[in-house]
């Protein structure tokens, strides 16, 4: 009896720092300054992330920074938080487009940025915070693309591999550049690209610094699809397409199935079993189950 309230209790314990986890990887117990990283982020400004809602319950987040091919400044780094934020408080989502203006996705963290924040303290700093951010947008409860036209390299592969899915343009390339600039990925990228691809894969795609064009991807597994078309518009129409197969239905459903894929993509079993037991409860007997229910309808 003791025992089993003992690892009952464990196994509790265990969940609830799971959850905490969740909401966020690093805190100061790890040395992260937050404010710190945020203050130092303010100096290196330009360009933007913007976020439209649509009606539809697909968000689309643009990278919007051409004039350096989508780099990622200090104050993107910022505005992508914020916007991750905006996201989480969206109950009416249910999927989201990230993609690049002009035509390109993003060539990784802003160079100058870079050398400017080359000391040890600032570098785990902002690592500590692009993987608090693109941990957070991965765990959304929408089912998220990344919209690849032109470039996708460095920090710009790794924000890849934060969504669910990648659609690639013909023409366009996802390279983890790296160890060319003698680093490893450090928002995340590795280890979610390990998931992916798997570690063999992840190992030739990182130790080779190697271009991934559309046809590599699919071949990896990297790429659900190439799309007919590497125009801007069109391309965001065909990624709309192929998402709103997905989306279809209602927010609540929609928004369950990605959270116990989630928690079955990151969670021991156990926990996973359990968070699943969960959030079936959230929609069974619920709005869209009843309706189910009194059509009966025939899945043939
Ligand atoms: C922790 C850091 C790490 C991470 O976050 O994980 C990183 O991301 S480090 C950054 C990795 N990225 C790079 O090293 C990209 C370097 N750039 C290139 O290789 C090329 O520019 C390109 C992205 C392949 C595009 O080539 P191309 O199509 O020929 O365009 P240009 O080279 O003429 O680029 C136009 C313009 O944009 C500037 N640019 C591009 N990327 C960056 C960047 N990451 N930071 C700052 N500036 C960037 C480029 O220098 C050009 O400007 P001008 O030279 O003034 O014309």
């Amino acid at each position: 009896m003791a025992i089993s309230l003992w690892k009952n209790l464990l196994q509790t314990t265990r969940e609830r720092i799971l959850q905490r986890r969740r909401v966020s990887l690093y805190n100061g117990a790890h040395g992260y300054e937050e404010e710190l990283i945020k203050k130092k982020l303010h100096q290196f400004d330009g360009g933007s992330i913007n976020l439209s809602k649509e009606d539809n319950g697909i968000g689309i987040l643009t990278l919007n920074n051409p004039k350096l091919m989508n780099a990622f400044t200090g104050t993107m780094m910022l505005e992508l938080q914020e916007r991750v934020t905006e996201l989480e408080n969206w109950k009416d989502g249910k999927g989201l487009i990230i993609y690049g203006a002009g035509n390109t996705f993003c060539s990784g963290s802003d160079l100058n940025a870079v050398k400017a924040i080359s000391n040890s303290q600032d570098g785990m700093n902002m690592c500590m915070f692009m993987q608090n951010t693109l941990t957070r947008l991965m765990r959304l409860p929408l089912i998220s693309v990344a919209l690849v036209q032109g470039k996708a390299i460095g920090g710009g592969a790794e924000l890849t591999t934060a969504c669910d899915f990648r659609l690639m343009t013909p023409g366009s390339e996802i390279r983890f550049v790296h160890k060319h600039m003698g680093l490893v990925p450090g928002w995340g990228g590795a280890a979610r690209l390990v998931r992916i691809v798997g570690s063999g894969a992840a190992l030739r795609l990182l130790s080779g610094a190697a271009r991934v064009d559309p046809e590599g991807a699919l071949r990896l597994g990297l790429s659900e699809e190439t799309l007919s078309s590497s125009d801007g518009t069109a391309a965001l129409e065909e990624a709309q397409a192929w998402l709103s197969q997905y989306t279809e239905g209602p927010a609540s459903v929609i928004r369950a199935v990605k959270k116990v894929v989630s928690a079955g993509r990151e969670l021991p079993v156990e926990a996973a079993l359990r968070t699943e037991k969960d959030i079936f409860g959230t929609v069974w007997g619920g709005p869209a189950n009843l309706q189910a229910l009194l059509k009966r309808p025939k899945h043939k």
